[in-house]
């Protein structure tokens, strides 16, 4: 599965201080998890956060979810023995938080190389200088995705909370349009009130129609929505079948456009189409 065909509706963190959570997250209906040794873990638990992660990630099967763990900076006390303790762990990527630059990620780049570690590098997308940077980011070396730090972004900025993100919008499509042009997932921030289910649906609703590839998340109870919102529904497959049947249609008797439900259908639509159904066969892969 390639990085973009491979689904990322649901991107849970786990904080790898609780055991209990680690286990669990084994049998949840996530497509992702970033296990998380920055913001969630208290400054004194984060040494042996470290070793509680190693020890999960080798004990546990997380099947097929993409296994990204969040370090702390390298400007902290804890990035450097965090880079080391992953490049030796059984993950797909390493998560960088309050990237601001290329640079950053070249760096850490080097020091996987020199570690051998076959590790992809994700980016947290949650300051200034990392959104007015996003296009280069996007390009550095090993970058297979960005994810969203909504609450970071909020603080740096100095926005007042409001539902309709309005005065995230500049930052989140910026994000989105760098990683578009890159072609690796860009994964929206999370919603923190996790007990509120309307509120995450509509957060969840408006980061699909931005073109999100889908949510973290903080709980198990907010996967559900996640799953549901960032895959494609029952009509968009059934129609994206009947616009590569109509054009399949039009291109056999000589024409290169169709019309379906009084409206054309060019090739670029059928390109969408077909997105859509291998989408849907990626989480049929997954199981569900
Ligand atoms: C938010 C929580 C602290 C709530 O915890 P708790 O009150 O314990 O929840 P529940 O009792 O409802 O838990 C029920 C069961 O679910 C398990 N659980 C809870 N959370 C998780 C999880 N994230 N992953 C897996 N499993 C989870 C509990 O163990 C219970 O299991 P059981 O014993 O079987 O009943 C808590 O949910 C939590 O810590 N969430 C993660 C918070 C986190 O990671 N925050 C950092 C990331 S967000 C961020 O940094 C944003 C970004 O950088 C930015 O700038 O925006
Ligand atoms: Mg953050």
């Amino acid at each position: 599965m390639s990085a973009t065909a491979r689904p990322t509706r649901s991107v849970l963190y786990i904080p790898a201080s609780k055991p209990r959570a680690l286990e669990k997250a084994c049998g949840l209906a996530v497509d992702a998890i970033i296990f998380d040794l920055e913001d969630a873990v208290a400054p004194a638990e984060k040494p042996a956060a470290r070793e509680t992660l190693a020890r999960a990630l080798t004990e546990f099967d997380y099947g097929p979810r993409l296994r990204i763990v969040r370090v702390n900076g390298a400007e902290t006390e804890w990035g450097g023995d965090d880079l080391a303790a992953v490049a030796a762990m059984p993950a797909d990527a390493v998560l960088l938080p309050k990237v601001g630059g290329s640079e950053d990620v070249a760096a850490v780049a080097a020091e996987l190389e020199n570690a051998g570690a076959d590790l992809a590098i994700w980016a947290m997308m949650e300051s200034p200088d990392g959104i007015l940077n996003a296009a280069t980011i996007a390009r550095a070396p090993r970058m297979g995705g960005f994810v969203l730090g909504t609450n970071d972004l909020a603080k740096d900025l100095g926005t007042r909370p409001r539902a309709d993100r309005l005065p995230l919008m500049l930052s989140l499509q910026t994000a989105l349009l760098a990683a578009r042009a890159a072609g690796i997932p860009c994964i929206d921030g999370v919603y923190n009130a996790f007990r509120d289910e309307e509120g995450l649906r509509a957060e969840c609703e408006q980061g699909r129609d931005l073109g999100m590839d889908g949510k973290t998340l903080i709980h198990p109870a907010q996967i559900e929505i996640a799953n549901a919102a960032f895959g494609p529904t029952e009509a968009e497959i059934e129609e994206a079948g009947r616009i590569i049947a109509a054009f399949d249609d039009a291109m056999a008797q000589g024409q290169g456009v169709a019309v379906l439900d009084g409206k054309i259908v060019e090739n670029l639509h059928v390109e969408t189409a077909r997105r859509t159904l291998a989408k849907q066969a990626a989480i049929a892969e997954l199981g569900g």
